[in-house]
């Protein structure tokens, strides 16, 4: 991968913009971000009902960032997406690590708005499937009327336009990218189940062919049971969230 020209070859699916990018990082680079990972403080972690998490690079509040300096393990990667993508305007300032059990996982959400609408994330460890699914504002309404001729809009379960839920199969070492329409008229989300199924996900050719140098043991968990592939998270899956925030305080502090 040379420069930032030959990005849009990791470009998958029609929506604009998602873009997956196989063995990202090295087996080795994967070993020592866990290291560092698990190597920081143990305050470091803060737990939420559902997952753990690190925060990297300052509190983001609504009105900004009050930064704090990445580390250079952290800086290396931050770098390497900054120049390979071509796609943040300035240095990726914030990264959060997620942390997840084979049951756990994130409920549909949309980034906050203190974010630039692009949104790297690094993932580490046991496979998943994260769930792409259309704002409920992309819903079609229609007009009802009742028998004595008041109107009123219910939802229904289809789509407008072209909109439909989507799935991506995120292996470790790779780079999930998206923006435009695919960050802000849809939420992401990871079920909270052990096992994914990951049929029809945009990038099964990408995501299983790519399988690096070790592919017999990340291959392990993706299986077909019958019909349907599935994969069994049978480990732990860290993931890595870089961000830019482009509105940053004077630095007020200093750990
Ligand atoms: O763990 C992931 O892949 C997603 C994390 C995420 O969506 C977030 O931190 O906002
Ligand atoms: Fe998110």
């Amino acid at each position: 991968m040379e420069g930032t020209e030959n990005f849009n070859q990791f470009i998958v699916g029609n929506l604009p913009t998602l873009m997956y990018v196989p063995d990202f990082i090295t087996n080795t680079e994967e070993t020592e971000l866990l290291n560092n990972i698990y190597g920081a403080p143990l305050s470091k972690w803060k737990s939420l009902k559902s997952r753990r998490l690190q925060n990297w690079g300052g509190i983001v509040h609504e009105k900004g960032l009050l930064p704090q300096d990445l580390p250079p393990w952290l800086t290396k990667i931050t770098q390497r997406i900054n120049e390979k993508s071509g796609l943040f305007p300035s240095a990726i300032n914030h990264i959060l690590i997620n942390e997840y059990l084979p049951n756990q996982g994130i409920m549909p959400h949309q980034d906050g708005p203190a974010y630039f609408p692009v949104v790297a994330i690094l993932s580490l460890g046991s496979p998943v499937v994260m769930e792409f699914t259309p704002h409920s504002k992309l819903k079609k309404d229609v007009d009802e009327q009742t028998s004595n001729g008041e109107a009123f809009v219910t939802e229904t379960n289809e789509w407008k336009e072209n909109h439909h839920p989507f799935s991506i199969l995120l292996m470790p070492c790779s780079l999930l990218i998206f923006k435009d329409n695919a960050y802000s008229d849809y939420l992401h989300g990871i079920k909270d189940n052990h096992m994914h199924q990951y049929d029809g996900v945009i990038n099964e050719t990408e995501a299983l062919t790519h399988l690096g140098m070790d592919s017999s043991e990340k291959a392990v968990e993706v299986t077909r049971s019958g019909d349907t592939k599935v994969i069994h998270r049978t480990s732990t899956r860290i993931s890595l969230t870089c961000r830019l925030v482009f509105k940053v305080h004077k630095k007020l502090f200093k750990f």
